[in-house]
């Protein structure tokens, strides 16, 4: 007969590994793993869930302890926090204080293994220094090389080495030990810990020359209870530790046999799988159902004809000449540009193939979602000054959420892959998504918000215009729908196209947009734009908090950032009076002085007399200064984005396969370092790998959520690549999703194994890069240093999502963005003024090992990048 998979019960203490090692759980023993949050609400009534809540403890233990008989096995996993507060580790107190006849075999991972410690005499203390992200060997008595000690985990496993990700360590007595007893005395238990045999040590080196000696990993004496303190799931932990593992579970299964313990597996179990369920498993119900109240907008643009022509680029053309020339209106635009393409910018590693471009965007069906409400809007248009054709308030308890209406609107149009194949994008979803969205998503619920601007803007576009800057050629696509008046419109496009070879009809430029391109020493601040950035002190202050919450073990890395506000004349929202100064060159600089603080320096020069460039303008301008291969241009709805994001967030394909490309590591060119070679000296370093390694860990497990047990690799780790103004190290991590059933097979019965790209981009947000890790902890503390402003579209993503499955979404960056009811009110000559605000973020990654000047100047690096197109250069200023 055979035999049941195992069954093993994760305890998730909110950590962002988890997944890896329930991934590593299922792969390496072959075992089925359910996952129970430390304080999930069926156990422990938190969060309104009545039917616990009115539990007594011990009912409520009682519970805990008959879901434990369903496992031959626990793993209490890591997490942030320290095992002294109990919300910390939750649940994993009980177990370890379970009575004989309801004993199972644990193992502790990190957070799970200090538990382990603090509930047998052991006190868990702050290290000298955290070790996050850092790898060391670990040293074990067996070492392959002989004696077996009973219950020993690490008997037969040779010299491996293992990530660390902690502050915190358990002290057993090891300070206590002299020198010359350490090499025998740290193999048996120690004074504080009887009950607590150490398996594993590591000494790791202090700058005063001494050495700390660190446990790494224990057995308990008597009762079937292990731990270890380093990562075994990491991507840096060496192969030769799954064999700790494997004897763990072979222990495990031994104990349970002596003792006949066998998993009861009937009733309802409270843990649930370690796969997230689909999206569209979310659905209340099939078509079918919905059937009988369809709402207008569930049939549009359902089932379009495509439409699409394929041209040569015309020579020398730039993305947006192409945009002007095809969609001159200038109202509302999304441009996913490549704008690293060109060969001239070469300079660049990477260096982005498409660029695409939406058109007649006013016309298209949206999805706009503010994180919190109970409903999204669906409608067409939107813009001030073009007409509102429909709105819908879509309820979305039927959905579950409005991921899981975005995946039932796409599904509802999704293409088999369609002429031409070598696009990648034929029509679909372009927009963009918060940072605050991302909150929302990871169970941070925001407070009281001051506005109810759109979360998630979502354009159904069926015009668009992609074009490849390898091959050189545009591709003109139209998803037309069965209306009558066909337009033709991509033949006129082309012919749009066409007449751009002409160079004496290329369209013409606007008098801002000329003075745009001038070189940029001869610019000058654009007018009355009055520039507020971050404190230096303030941020170095924050700097320092961060560290403070790491070394308490709160979190591992925390990615702090801070914003730049610049107030300057509206310049292409309508719905703002567009107010000309008439002042004097004397009384404006007065004015000036007045309202702002930037530059006091006296090379400045006077402001110039011209108009505020518009927001199309700002961008041609930053993708010359700052071509990067994720730029974009977004004016959508109330947003308005100028995006030089050199950081691809996820990618897939209509197959599944799922691309990640978390960056971490950041050096500023200069002379100094001016070449590969140069930067990979600086970041192939312990401070930047670790950084970057903590994000690639996150990003696994953000990947396993969705895509399973084992269908997650890491392809290229810690490389270094150029860009236009920075070096950057990169990792690529890819996941594979279930595969799909085959038409036919595919009915309502089966929805819960669809999986699209979209339940990645649903479980990753926020982008893993722009929170650190563990990332809804993080979450949570940098909101408190940050201050409650939004990030808003900063460390959101933008991209989109084709009709036939395919996806690219990059991390909104370098970038500046702002929203049309965003204005400030300043005294003009002629009375109040108003002023529209854009914002820049940026940040970066703040580890133990971080100086606060270093943070300080990696964040004005990264935001000298887009406020150049201001005409100004950071380190003039402050
Ligand atoms: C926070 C920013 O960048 C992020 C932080 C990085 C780092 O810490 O090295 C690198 C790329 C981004 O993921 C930013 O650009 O503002
Ligand atoms: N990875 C972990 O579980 C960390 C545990 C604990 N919060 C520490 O920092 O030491």
């Amino acid at each position: 007969m055979q035999q049941p998979r195992p069954r093993i019960l994760f305890l998730d203490a909110y950590d962002s590994f988890s997944n890896n090692i329930t991934s590593l759980l299922t792969t390496l023993l072959k075992a089925d793993v359910f996952v129970l949050p430390i304080d999930d609400p069926l156990i422990e009534g938190h969060h309104g869930s009545s039917s616990a809540a009115a539990l007594t403890p011990e009912e409520r233990q009682a519970r805990f302890i008959a879901e434990l008989r369903r496992y031959d096995a626990v793993v209490c996993g890591p997490g942030p926090g320290n095992p002294d507060n109990e919300a910390d580790v939750g649940l994993m107190r009980i177990v370890w204080q379970l009575a004989e006849s309801e004993m199972l075999p644990v193992l502790g991972v990190c957070l799970g293994f200090q538990s382990l410690v603090a509930a047998h005499g052991g006190q868990v203390g702050r290290l000298r220094r955290g070790l996050h992200g850092m790898v060391r060997e670990i040293d074990h008595l067996e070492k392959g090389n002989g004696e077996q000690r009973d219950g020993d985990i690490f008997g037969g496993v040779g010299t491996f080495k293992a990530t660390l990700y902690h502050s915190l360590c358990g002290h057993v007595g090891q300070d206590e030990v002299a020198e010359k007893e350490w090499e025998t005395a740290r193999w048996r238990p120690l004074g504080r810990c009887p009950d607590l045999v150490p398996l594993a040590w590591v000494e790791e080196e202090r700058e005063d020359g001494g050495k700390e000696r660190i446990l790494m990993a224990v057995q308990h004496r008597t009762k079937p209870f292990w731990g270890v303190q380093y990562h075994p799931e990491s991507v840096c932990t060496e192969d030769e530790g799954n064999k700790v593992i494997a004897n763990w579970f072979r222990e495990a299964r031994g104990w349970n046999e002596k003792k006949g313990r066998v998993p009861v597996v009937d009733g309802h179990a409270l843990a649930r799988a370690a796969t997230k369920p689909s999206l569209l498993s979310q659905l209340a119900g099939g078509p079918a159902d919905q059937g009988a109240s369809r709402r207008w907008w569930e049939t549009l643009e359902t089932n379009p004809t495509p439409n699409f022509l394929t041209v040569q680029l015309p020579p020398g053309l730039q993305v947006p000449d192409i945009v002007e020339a095809v969609d001159p209106t200038r109202s509302e635009r999304i441009i996913l540009d490549s704008a690293n393409a060109a060969p001239s910018t070469s300079r660049a590693d990477v260096r982005g193939r498409y660029s695409i471009i939406a058109v007649g965007l006013e016309e298209t069906l949206r999805i706009e979602y503010h994180t919190g409400d109970s409903y999204a809007t669906i409608k067409i248009g939107g813009l001030v000054g073009s007409p509102l054709t429909r709105s819908d308030k879509v309820p979305l308890d039927q959905y579950g959420d409005v991921w899981g209406l975005i995946a039932a609107f796409h599904e509802a149009r999704r293409l088999p892959a369609t002429e031409p194949s070598n696009t990648p994008f034929v029509g679909g979803f372009m927009g963009y998504i918060t940072y605050e969205q991302g909150l929302s998503d990871i169970g941070i619920s925001l407070d009281q918000r001051s506005h109810h601007r759109p979360d998630v803007a979502l354009a159904w576009v069926t015009k668009s215009v992609v074009v490849d800057h390898v091959q050189q050629v545009v591709h003109i696509q139209h998803l037309e729908s069965a209306s009558p008046e066909k337009d033709d419109w991509v033949g006129k496009t082309a012919d749009k196209l066409f007449a751009l070879r002409n160079p004496h009809r290329r369209p013409s430029v606007s008098a801002a947009e000329e003075a745009m391109q001038l070189p940029l020493k001869m610019r000058r601040p654009s007018l009355g734009a009055s520039i507020q950035p971050p404190q230096m002190k303030d941020y170095e202050a924050k700097v320092r908090i961060c560290q403070e919450y790491i070394a308490a073990g709160e979190s591992y890395e925390l990615c702090l950032t801070d914003q730049t506000t610049i107030a300057r004349p509206p310049s292409d929202n309508l719905s703002i009076t567009h107010s000309r100064p008439s002042l004097c060159k004397q009384q404006q600089q007065q004015q000036q002085q007045h309202q702002s603080q930037q530059c006091r320096c006296a090379s400045c020069p006077p402001l110039s007399p011209q108009p505020p460039a518009s927001s199309w303008a700002l961008f041609k301008r930053l993708r010359k200064l700052q071509p990067a291969p994720f730029a974009s241009y977004l004016r959508l709805g109330p947003a308005t984005l100028v995006s030089a994001s050199p950081e691809r967030f996820l990618t897939y394909d209509r197959r599944g396969r799922c691309s990640m490309r978390p960056m971490k590591g950041t050096v500023r060119k200069s002379e100094a370092v001016s070449t590969l070679a140069q930067a990979e000296r600086i970041l192939h370093v312990p401070k930047e790998e670790a950084e970057n390694l903590m994000i690639v860990d996150l990003v696994r497990h953000d990947l396993h959520a969705v895509c399973g047990a084992g269908n997650v690799v890491v392809s290229d780790l810690l490389k270094v690549e150029e860009y236009q103004s920075v070096f950057q190290m990169i990792t690529v991590v890819e996941g594979q999703l279930p595969p799909r059933r085959r038409e036919g097979e595919e009915g309502w019965q089966d929805k819960d194994k669809v999986y699209t790209g979209l339940d990645v981009l649903a479980a990753s947000l926020p982008p893993g890069s722009m929170t650190g890790a563990p990332k809804m902890r993080s979450c949570e503390i940098l909101r408190e240093i940050e201050g409650t402003k939004e990030r808003g579209l900063y460390s959101g993503v933008v991209g989109y999502m084709c009709a036939t499955g395919r996806g690219d979404w990059s991390v909104t960056i370098r970038s500046l963005f702002r929203w049309d009811d965003e204005q400030v009110a300043v005294n003009g000559d002629e009375g109040p003024e108003v002023r529209e605000v854009w914002r820049i973020g940026a940040g970066g990654a703040v580890t133990i090992l971080s100086t606060p000047e270093g943070e300080r100047e990696e964040m004005f690096t990264k935001l000298g990048g887009p406020l150049r197109i201001f005409g100004e250069e950071p380190t003039c200023r402050w």
